[in-house]
């Protein structure tokens, strides 16, 4: 019952090393007044715990924990926990998620899992955990989420037939082998940083449609075109033999072709607007079917893009971005639309508005490429990564990755920059950007946030598919346009800014479900219960409340963020308004 529940939290908060309060007060009702504790809607027991972040050092009290037993979330991330996997969670038969990630635990894990019959998420990352990963995973049939990564893992992988599975990641230990079947779906960077044998090297990136691969034949990996070479070069032998005078002919040229291959990007480029006679306007240049806009310092060809050897850097609502190098300019990403829903004319005069804005905080579209077959939009490639990296490290399709908690400072100059770059398109262009997301936010040279794809949401219509990351976007929607990508306004845009305050203050992510704890809690709703229970202080990121003289500051921006989340777009501020109250904090 609730008083066994009760003394079991005080057992376990007894017998920790916690430097930082909690503030669990004895005498008060645990569900409505301690942090990080939820119950079940009569009240009656504790269904959740999350302290992550929360100071909690050494070694977890046995028979503490283990006995809330109708306990459903266990969140203790981002402590200094250490000592071997606490074995008597496995009691915990109600558990749907546990994240232990991010703290010193060692020792192998345990074998057995039978007893989490109803566990969705399993968070290991970031600890020391040793030996092999257990076949029993195979037991865990709700799984939908897997993370042993940064861990020191070691032996074969084994088979893991879980097909509920949706995220994996098994990257950094030390693990060998090959990657069993049951696992290959989720690609090779959920296993980078191990010593496996890679059985099926991973595809190279390509650009071209399946069409086009018939067309100009498939862009091959290294060890397949030395495949291809050896058995070919047999039947050229005959071949040759017999056609050698039309072979010298076609040699010749094609070394012709190599030689104009080799000569700089730009070279090639102006001997095509001269050659094809191209269209060459004031403005911007088309070659061969790629259009540039004004200052762009590029020159390639849709060839050239379509046949450049590119990263994958991954698939987002409106399609899946690469990024690629191409002669002598610097790299360059490439996003490749899906769902396009607008004629070529109307997508041609939305790339024209969008590739004529020029502001320090909105990242400029460099080119375009409007074929029958292909939308390709080409951006600068900003190294340091997205906000989505930086504040949660969450890579768009390489899941988790390391970060550095982000100064204020910093977290700053990322609202300021992107409140900036989105008054200027509304004010400015009359547009309205319609998809603000962290992985869409990244840092100018100045150190200030800069916003990407703007203007892209008119163009697609990413709920045809239902998708995974369009269930994604939705969580940045606000409430009147959630349906529909195309009704996006500035005062959406205003939302979507009001929950990547919130994200930016909490440190949380707007989808913290999926990766973290299980089920979805909205971040708005959360901080709203914690604000309404008077325990604000709580909501920030811990790394926020080490700065110093921080909290008016903190609190008036909080408070910002709710204005901007408001259900009604009338009462949401105006963009000016935000820049203005963010532009205050700074510096002070
Ligand atoms: N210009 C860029 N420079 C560096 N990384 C980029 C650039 N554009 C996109 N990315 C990164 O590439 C990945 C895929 O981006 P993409 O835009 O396709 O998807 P997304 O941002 O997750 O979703 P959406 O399509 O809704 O914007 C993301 O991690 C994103 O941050």
């Amino acid at each position: 019952d609730l008083a066994g529940d009760r003394q079991a939290l005080l057992d376990f908060l007894n017998n920790i090393t916690h430097p930082r309060s909690l503030a669990w007060n004895a005498s008060s009702p645990i569900c409505a007044t301690w942090p990080g504790v939820t119950c079940d809607r009569d009240g009656t027991r504790v269904t959740g715990l999350r302290l992550p972040g929360a100071s909690l050092l050494g070694v977890i009290p046995p028979g503490t924990i283990s006995r809330l037993s109708e306990l459903q979330i266990l969140s203790l991330r981002f402590n200094g926990l250490q000592g071997p996997f606490p074995i008597d969670f496995l009691q915990l038969k109600k558990l749907k998620a546990i994240s232990l990630s991010n703290n010193k635990f060692s020792g192998p894990l345990p074998s057995d899992y039978a007893t989490w019959k109803n566990l969705t998420v399993l968070d290991l990352f970031g600890n020391r955990f040793d030996g092999r990963i257990p076949s029993g995973f195979a037991n865990l049939t709700g799984l939908v989420s897997l993370n042993l990564a940064e861990n020191s893992l070691s032996g074969e992988i084994p088979d893991l037939d879980l097909p509920g599975l949706r995220r994996l990641n098994f990257s950094n230990n030390n693990l060998t082998g090959s990657i069993p079947k049951s696992l290959r779906r989720f690609g090779n960077s959920a296993f980078s940083g191990n010593n496996l044998i890679y059985e099926n090297a991973p595809p190279p990136v390509v650009f071209p449609t399946e069409k086009e691969k018939e067309n100009r034949g498939i862009y091959i990996s290294e060890p397949a075109i030395l495949g291809i070479a050896i058995s070919g070069c047999f039947v050229i032998f005959f071949v040759i033999s017999a056609l050698i005078i039309i072979c010298y002919v076609k040699r010749q040229r094609k070394k012709e072709t190599e030689t104009e291959k080799l000569k700089p990007a730009k070279e090639l480029a102006s001997k095509l607007v001269k050659e094809k006679n191209v269209e060459v306007m004031e403005e911007k240049i088309e070659i061969d079917r790629v259009m540039f806009f004004e200052g762009s310092n590029l020159a390639f060809n849709f060839d050239d893009l379509l046949g450049a050897s590119a990263e994958f850097l991954g698939t987002g609502t409106f399609g899946m971005t690469y990024k690629a190098v191409l002669g002598d300019s610097k790299a360059i990403a490439v996003k490749r639309l899906k769902n396009v829903v607008v004629s070529r004319k109307d997508f041609k005069h939305q790339m024209e508005i969008v590739g004529n804005i020029r502001h320090e905080n909105v990242a400029p579209l460099r080119a375009y490429v409007c074929s029958k077959d292909e939308k390709l939009m080409v951006y600068d490639y900003y190294p340091k990564k997205s906000l989505s990296v930086l504040l949660h490290g969450k890579d768009s399709d390489k899941g988790h990755v390391a970060h550095v908690p982000l100064k204020w400072e910093t977290r700053l100059r990322f609202m300021i920059g992107l409140a900036k770059g989105l008054a200027h398109i509304h004010t400015e262009h009359k547009l309205a950007h319609g998809n603000v997301k962290p992985s869409n936010v990244f840092i100018n040279s100045k150190g200030y946030g800069c916003i990407s794809e703007t203007g892209l949401a008119v163009l697609t219509n990413p709920f045809r598919r239902g998708d995974e990351s369009a269930r994604a976007f939705k969580r940045y929607r606000a409430p009147e346009t959630i349906d529909d990508t195309r009704r996006s306004t500035p005062e959406s845009d205003i939302y979507a800014l009001g929950i990547l305050i919130l994200e930016i203050l909490t440190g949380r992510s707007s989808m913290h479900d999926e990766e973290e704890e299980g089920i979805f809690i909205e971040l708005v709703t959360w901080v709203n219960t914690v604000v309404a229970k008077q325990w604000t202080g709580e909501v920030f990121d811990l790394e926020l409340v080490k700065t110093p003289n921080i909290e008016a500051k903190l609190l008036q921006i909080l408070q910002l963020g709710l204005d901007c989340v408001s259900k009604t777009p009338a009462k949401r501020p105006k963009m000016v308004q935000v820049v203005k109250t963010l532009e205050e904090n700074e510096g002070v």
